[in-house]
């Protein structure tokens, strides 16, 4: 279903990556390792489409995911480092707000990551792992088939990571695919890894 071919990136004058191609099937699960600044988060902005590469391509059953942004903005799900909350409003709005763009239930999803006690708190005092379960839960909105993760488990406690782990299964075993940039082991059996 993704498949990308002899992809490049040049970040300033610097190559960051070069000659990477692989393919991934419904269900798999990609893990991007690597030493700080070996590319893992600029790998996954080239798979949202929001980074064009220098050499190569990204292709979505078989078609550019240039030739039509909107369709593959429409497929997928970014958990960038940034949580992109709206600090005034509370974790139930939030999640409303996403729901909006990609419907969904916002009880089920603040179920997912077990914030339903604290739905009507202003996102701005919630501490830095909760902010992150809140991000996370945007994965358990409305079912997508590509979910790209950038360094999810961020601040979580154990059980949070150990919750991650039936929401990741749930989405393969519905055909959906993962990459994720991480540091740490994450939730993810028989995940491949590619090390930049
Ligand atoms: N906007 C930019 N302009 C120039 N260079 C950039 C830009 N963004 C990233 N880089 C460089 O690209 C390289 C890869 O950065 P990237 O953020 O992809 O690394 P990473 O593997 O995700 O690192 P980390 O483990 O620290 O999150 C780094 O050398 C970084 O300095």
């Amino acid at each position: 279903m993704l498949e990308v071919h002899d992809l490049a990136c040049l970040r300033g004058d610097r190559v960051v990556f070069s000659g990477l191609s692989l393919r991934l099937s419904a269900g798999a699960a990609l893990l991007l390792t690597g030493a700080n600044g070996a590319g893992k988060s600029t790998m996954l902005r080239i798979l949202t489409g929001l980074l064009r590469p220098a050499e190569g391509a990204v292709l979505w059953r078989g078609e550019d995911i240039a030739l039509d942004p909107a369709a593959h903005a429409a497929r997928l799900r970014y958990l960038s480092h940034q949580d992109a909350l709206k600090p005034a409003l509370t974790v139930a709005e939030n999640l409303t707000f996403f729901a909006g763009l990609t419907g969904g239930s916002v009880e089920a999803a603040l179920d997912a990551v077990a914030l339903a006690p604290l739905a009507d708190l202003p996102a701005r005092v919630l501490s830095s792992g909760q902010k992150r379960r809140l991000a996370l839960a945007r994965l358990a909105l409305a079912p997508v088939p590509l979910w790209l993760l950038d360094e999810p488990t961020t601040g979580l406690d154990a059980a949070s990571v150990e919750r991650l782990g039936p929401l990741l299964a749930a989405h393969r075993a519905a055909g959906g695919i993962v990459v994720a940039a991480t540091h740490i082991p994450l939730p993810l059996p028989d995940a491949q890894e590619l090390r930049l």
